[in-house]
């Protein structure tokens, strides 16, 4: 069985505070954007992973892959299975590519064994693999809150807008992306400035990471300024980067970002 696991954008990112288990609680609108991997999961005699594609950092023996069905296999006695990756999401670059292919292992294990495991089941599941699992168990915009597993169903109305996706490489550790910022209560509603039109986003929907990962990487806050440049309605980093997003009216010409690692289609 295939699924093809989807990437995320941060549409306002809030680092409201800092935790005594280390993490922050933030609030953030998780939007799924259709720039996906492709994974492989059939029933076999071994458990096997194998991957295609763009590189992962570290050892596949730790992929988010393998480590979702171990979870299942010790808590619900799942046979062996063979499991591919095709790769194309950019790594460690906000977009929650490999917690959403851990979901989405989750999902299909699921489907192939009859697991009965509930949409609730498999967010409890997946937030124990990463902040941002438990949100591609849906592929829904989502507010999120808590670690990023606190989940509440939003409506983001960009229908017939472009969404041009910029990934620099440039790596920025999101632990250390964290522990720069100065947790704050967030002002504005973020439900409310969502609900707003669009040309009110670039006043009041911020992501708290910009500013210090701009002043480490001047090079990621250029994109942002050149996607305006080129008539964004709105603009940002996702998550604590390097990736930076524009939304547009029509599609725009990506040839002058093509340095980079670049994706566009409509949202
Ligand atoms: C920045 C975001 O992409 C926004 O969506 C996410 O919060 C990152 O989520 P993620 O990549 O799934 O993060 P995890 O793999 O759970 O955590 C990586 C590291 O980020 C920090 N971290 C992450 C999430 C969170 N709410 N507070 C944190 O402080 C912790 O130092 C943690 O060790
Ligand atoms: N299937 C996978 N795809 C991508 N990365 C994976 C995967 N499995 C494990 N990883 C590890 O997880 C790390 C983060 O990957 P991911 O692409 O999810 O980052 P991200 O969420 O976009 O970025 P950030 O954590 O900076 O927000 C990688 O550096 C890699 O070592």
């Amino acid at each position: 069985m295939i699924a093809f696991p989807p990437c995320k954008i941060n549409l306002g990112l809030h680092v409201v505070s800092k935790r005594s288990d280390g993490f922050h609680d933030l609030e953030t609108c998780f939007l799924p954007v259709p720039w996906t991997d492709i994974l492989e999961i059939i029933p076999a005699t071994q458990t096997s992973f194998t991957r295609t594609g763009t590189t992962i950092p570290g050892n596949d023996a730790d992929n988010l892959c393998l480590r979702a069905y171990q979870l299942l296999a010790t808590s619900h006695n799942i046979p062996p299975v063979s499991i591919h990756l095709h790769k194309v999401i950019p790594t460690g670059a906000g977009l929650g590519g490999g917690s959403s292919d851990a979901a989405h292992t989750l999902r299909l294990l699921n489907t192939i064994f009859n697991l009965n495991l509930s949409t609730e089941d498999l967010m409890n599941h997946a937030a124990t693999l990463g902040s941002d699992c438990a949100f591609f168990v849906q592929d829904n915009p989502m507010i999120g809150r808590g670690r990023g597993e606190v989940l509440t169903p939003v409506e983001v109305n960009l229908k017939g807008k472009y969404l041009v996706l910029v990934k620099p490489d440039i790596h920025v550790s999101t632990a250390a992306a964290y522990s720069n910022i100065k947790p704050a209560t967030p002002q504005h509603e973020l439900e409310k400035i969502l609900n707003m039109p669009i040309g009110h986003w670039k006043e009041l929907l911020c992501n708290d990471f910009e500013r210090t990962v701009f002043a480490q990487y001047p090079a990621i806050g250029s994109i942002k300024a050149q996607l305006y440049e080129f008539g964004a309605h709105y603009a940002s980093m996702s998550g604590s980067g390097a990736t930076v997003f524009g939304i547009f009216d029509s599609p725009i010409d990506v040839s002058q970002f093509s340095q980079h690692t670049v994706w566009t289609g409509l949202c």
